[in-house]
């Protein structure tokens, strides 16, 4: 068997980032940078106050001032500031030429055209002013290729003067729950039959990625229909599968994928839930057989599937989020294979909830971590510090 690490090593390998495509700023929300963004503008392109009030020049910072104009946003003041002169300025207006500090209006009064300090003068020259190119430069990387673009990304792309970025197409994903028990989440389940939760749970999960997800009805264990509907699926970019993952006689994943003209790459992985893992490829598209059990889909979606989107897409950096805490109890030694175990973040501490069984969900929803106990890790003492993985979905 082979380590998570190697696993999703060979699995980022299977396939290159797809094509890329143009789209408006909204779209790329969600989406990675396919090229590095540059700044096609300085911002702020000139000196502006970061403040309502006046304009002055340090110099004379005690006053009092003559008005002799107005700079505002949008519209700036084009002559040039002398000594014993203000000009009444707003924020994120343009700093006249010959001033070079804001003085904020609650700190003088006014009469007129004259102005005088009624509270204490500026300390420096440059108070209250964001200097042309404080915030970057024209020519500057603002995202870099690889990046997930959220909201404040794409804003910072706006500012950089794009309205459009270049991103990697949605991919085409196909979900195929497998196995003669699953009955539709809310229909009637008889005692030896299950609820199909593994679809909606990995549908959740891809929400918000740049998946065009096709979701089939449950299949049966059938190795002539499974492997038509492996051979009906060939155009997508990856075919997920939950269930038949294992050895048992119903467990037809690997058998039907060979028969559709598919390879094994390999199956099983060394972890503790989600070891019968079967990463494959057929035609263009990656195929990954989940385990049916439905904590051991949810962990190895959250380490192989959502990684592999993340990768098609351009990610720079596909896996998960890593951090660490102390454990708030012994934890005993673990065997060969990485365990990934219920945890919940308690004033800072990591406790495990629940029963760490595959098949139980209730015990992963209470959590909001999953401790990595890496293969072969000895008794771990309450305070020290573990890795974990936090639970957003
Ligand atoms: N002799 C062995 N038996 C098993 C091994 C093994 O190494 N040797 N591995 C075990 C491990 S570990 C796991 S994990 C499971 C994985 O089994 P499969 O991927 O073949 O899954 P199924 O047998 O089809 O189902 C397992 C379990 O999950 C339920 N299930 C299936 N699909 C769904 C779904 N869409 N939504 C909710 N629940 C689902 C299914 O009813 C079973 O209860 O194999 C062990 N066995
Ligand atoms: O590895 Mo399986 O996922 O324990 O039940």
């Amino acid at each position: 068997m082979i380590s998570v690490e190697e696993a999703q090593a060979r699995i980022l390998a299977l396939k290159e980032p797809v094509e890329t495509e143009r789209v408006a700023l909204a779209e790329a929300a969600g989406r990675w940078a396919a090229e590095d963004v540059v700044a096609l503008r300085t911002q702020p392109a000139r000196d502006l106050s970061a403040m309502d009030g006046y304009a002055i020049r340090f110099a004379d910072a005690a006053g009092p001032w003559t008005v002799i104009g107005e700079s505002a946003a949008g519209k700036q003041f084009t002559d040039n500031v002398s000594a014993g002169e203000a000009v009444r300025i707003f924020t994120g207006a343009v700093v006249p030429e010959g001033a070079d500090t804001i003085i904020i209006q609650e700190n003088v009064s006014r009469e007129g055209d004259l102005v005088t300090l009624t509270d204490e003068a500026p300390k420096k020259a440059g108070q209250n002013v964001r200097y042309a190119g404080g915030d970057f430069a024209e020519g500057t990387v603002v995202v870099p290729k690889g990046a997930e673009l959220h909201a404040r990304h794409v804003a910072l792309a706006a500012m950089a003067g794009h309205g459009e970025l270049t991103v990697h197409r949605k991919l085409k994903v196909a979900l195929v729950s497998t196995g003669n028990e699953l009955v539709a989440p809310g229909a009637r389940c008889a005692e030896d039959q299950i609820p199909a939760s593994n679809g909606v749970m990995l549908a959740a999960m891809l929400r918000g990625l740049p998946v065009e997800l096709s979701e089939f009805p449950a299949v049966e264990d059938n190795l002539e229909v499974l492997t038509q509907q492996f051979r009906a699926l060939a155009d997508h970019d990856i075919i997920v599968t939950t269930g038949g993952a294992s050895v048992g006689d119903h467990d037809l994943i690997v058998p039907a994928l060979k028969a559709a003209g598919g390879e094994i790459v390999f199956w099983k992985i060394a972890m503790r839930p989600g070891k019968p893992v079967i990463a494959g490829r057929l035609g263009a598209a990656v195929t990954l057989g989940l385990p049916g059990n439905p904590v051991s889909a949810f962990v190895t979606a959250m380490l192989y599937l959502r990684p592999l989107i993340a990768h098609l897409c351009g990610a720079a950096d596909p896996l998960p989020q890593r951090l660490t805490a102390p454990t708030g109890v012994d934890l005993a030694a673990n065997g060969p294979r990485t365990d990934h175990l219920r945890a919940k973040l308690v004033d800072g501490m990591l406790v495990p909830v629940g029963v760490n069984d595959s098949a139980m969900l209730a015990a992963l929803s209470e959590a909001n971590a999953l401790i990595i106990r890496p293969a072969n890790t000895g008794f771990t003492a309450a305070g020290e510090r573990v890795d974990y993985y936090p639970l957003q979905i």
